[in-house]
């Protein structure tokens, strides 16, 4: 399968397409610095997840303000400028930078977890979801079965507490994305054509478990939205 679920086999294949690809021997370098196994503070760490234009940065910004958190996200500052070059590459390489993106990701948040709450703009459950929903095609009946192994959340990855997704209905979504106007990835634009790509995203973030994802209704206004997300948050995690 395309996504590789441990540190072990994305390091394995960046490590084999890294002459070629300079950015991978970077973003080797940058995870050799993570030691494996990263143990969350005390302070929680929550995940937002969902399609684009759904909200989340706009949501995660008033929660980190709200909670004076620290807001993070995934792939990290730290190799984002590479992005654009695993986005042409073949579909094994792209998703092994998403993976590694996501583990390199976890040594910020053992950190951060530390000194205050975490707040997420994607992680794994984002980098599965998109994988799912690429090696499939047609209609949602057509992905794994629901307990299938692509659906669970690596064994040696650091668990956030709470993940949230946040789903608006299409008519919103679409009326989000024509107010933005910012570049798109060519997943996004295929996204915006291709509405069954759309329901399968979404579906494989409904399927994802250990953690499993609580999934909040991001129709309603900004505040709304936010009243809601921090009476969840309130309600999971004790700080
Ligand atoms: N609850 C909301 N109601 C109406 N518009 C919203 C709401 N939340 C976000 N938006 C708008 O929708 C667009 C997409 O939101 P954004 O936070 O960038 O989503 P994402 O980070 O999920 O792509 C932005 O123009 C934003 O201002
Ligand atoms: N943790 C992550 C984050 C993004 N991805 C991939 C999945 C999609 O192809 C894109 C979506 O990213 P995009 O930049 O559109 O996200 P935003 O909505 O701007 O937050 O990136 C991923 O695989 N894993």
């Amino acid at each position: 399968r395309a996504l590789p679920t441990s540190a072990g086999a994305l390091r394995q294949r960046l490590r084999q397409c890294a002459e070629r690809i300079p950015e991978a021997e970077a973003v080797l370098d940058l995870l050799e610095k993570c030691p494996e196994h990263q143990k969350k503070g005390s302070f929680p760490v929550i995940v937002f997840e969902g399609l684009d234009a759904t909200g989340k940065t706009t949501v995660t910004q008033a929660v980190k303000d709200n909670l004076n958190g620290i807001l993070l996200r995934s792939p990290p500052a730290c190799i984002s400028q590479w992005r654009t070059v695993f986005d042409d590459e073949r579909t094994p390489i792209k998703r092994a930078f998403y993976a590694a993106g996501n583990y390199i990701l976890a040594s910020e948040i053992a950190k951060a977890s530390t000194q205050a709450p975490v707040i997420i703009d994607r992680y794994w459950h984002s980098t599965a979801a998109y994988a799912i929903a690429t090696e499939t095609s047609g209609e949602v009946q057509d992905l794994p079965p629901a307990q299938d192994e692509v659906y669970q959340w690596p064994e040696d990855l650091l668990k956030p507490d709470l993940v949230l997704l946040l789903t608006v209905d299409p008519e919103e979504r679409v009326r989000r994305l024509q107010h933005r106007g910012l570049e798109k990835t060519k997943e996004e634009a295929e996204l915006e054509a291709n509405s069954l790509f759309r329901q399968r995203v979404e579906e494989s973030y409904r399927r994802m478990v250990n953690p499993a994802c609580q999934e909040v209704d991001a129709s309603p206004s900004k505040e709304e939205v936010l009243k809601t997300v921090l009476q969840l948050i309130k309600k999971h995690c004790a700080f």
